[in-house]
């Protein structure tokens, strides 16, 4: 992807003294005294560098709670002269950024349901125009990387460059362990591409339920992320919305306090081993290609002969058995079998494409 953005480091719009970014709060804002009880709360936890609330939520179907709107924005302001908090909120139009300024909210992200629609994003972009305000922007809810760029160029237009990207997680087809499945590597590829934009994940929205908060949490902080975002709420159960992924300030707080940050880079003392080890895998992984390229050649051949015999690419009863026998190889050998269906999955779709070229090539 050919694209170019222009980021204010992290540090210079929010100090964390290099530890990863908090931003901590509830869902939703319901009333002012939960705000209140909330902020004070996750203040005197000490871990939060910011406060989130909902004050507008896209709900799914209508019917569900959909925000309290501008009184919750007056709690909020209430809640940040309280506790000191910068706070952070979701806005999807120019109304909700023209009164998030209003109330003195300090940071706002975009959500998944918004940066989907690149009219949606525009028209935020234009009302941001000449405003200095940091501005984080979720993932599409589809795992669609040029659209979740694309609303950082339309920022970057308006002049901001104050931005950061949350990770959530991206809608599933069919019923999965987590609400919104993280394909991590759509936030890998995006920090390959601007290792300087901050990212940020959003465990509560990939994990959909407070058991897997923990696990999602270390992960994030394993790939090195920038910080969280998390949701957390004086009495979760009783929640209005996503009562099932909050957790109390302090058991929150337990939390962050479990979870290992580690070193982003290996140590001096550890560089002769760190070269070793990574010649050996320049190796392995050259072997690894050349016996790829052997079972394309044999691939070929096939080809040809199906192009010659009038047969078609895709012989579905050969790949099931492969990818059966493949995934059972797998378990004796000590691989994770998803990792080696995925794999011959990608091999299986080389093969089709190799096919389907040398079958074109009778054509010619
Ligand atoms: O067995 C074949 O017919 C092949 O062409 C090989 C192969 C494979 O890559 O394993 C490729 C395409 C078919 O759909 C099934 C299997």
């Amino acid at each position: 992807m050919n694209a170019n953005l222009d980021v204010v480091p992290m540090q210079e719009w929010i100090n964390t003294d290099g530890k990863p970014l908090i931003i901590a709060g509830p869902c939703s804002a319901e009333t002012e005294e939960q705000v209140l009880e909330t902020a004070n709360r996750i203040k005197a936890e000490g871990y939060a560098h910011i406060m989130r609330a909902g004050v507008w939520k896209p709900r799914t179907r209508p019917g569900s709670f959909e925000g309290m709107g501008e009184p919750a924005l007056q709690w909020l302001a209430e809640a940040k002269k309280q506790t000191g908090l910068p706070l952070a909120i979701e806005v999807a139009n120019p109304e909700h950024i023209e009164l998030a300024l209003k109330y003195g909210v300090d940071v706002l992200w975009i959500g998944a349901r918004t940066t989907v629609n690149p009219f949606n994003v525009q028209d935020l972009a234009d009302a941001l125009k000449g405003v200095d305000i940091p501005v984080l922007v979720k993932n599409p809810v589809n795992p669609d990387l040029a659209l979740w760029v694309g609303a950082f160029e339309r920022l970057q237009g308006a002049g901001i460059k104050k931005i950061g990207a949350i990770h959530r997680g991206f809608s599933n087809a069919q019923e999965t362990k987590y609400r919104n499945s993280p394909m991590w590597q759509m936030a890998v590829e995006m920090k390959r591409l601007f290792p300087q934009l901050p990212m940020i994940g959003d465990p509560s929205h990939m994990a959909g339920k407070r058991s897997l908060l923990m696990e999602l949490s270390q992960r994030i902080l394993d790939l090195n992320y920038d910080g969280m975002i998390i949701e957390t709420h004086r009495d979760p159960d009783k929640a209005w919305s996503d009562a099932s992924q909050q957790l109390t300030p302090e058991a929150l707080g337990e939390m962050l306090r479990e979870l290992e940050v580690r070193k982003a880079n290996y140590g001096v003392e550890f560089t002769d081993e760190l070269a070793g080890l990574r010649a050996k895998i320049d190796n392995i992984d050259r072997e690894l290609m050349e016996v790829l390229a052997a079972r394309m050649a044999v691939v070929e051949k096939l080809g040809e002969y199906k192009r010659d015999n009038s047969v078609a690419v895709l012989q579905l009863d050969r790949w099931k058995q492969v990818h059966a026998d493949r995934a059972k190889q797998a378990s004796g050998l000590g691989l994770y079998p998803e990792f080696v269906e995925e794999l011959f999955k990608l091999v299986h779709l080389e093969s089709i494409r190799k096919q389907t070229e040398v079958m074109h090539s009778s054509l010619a």
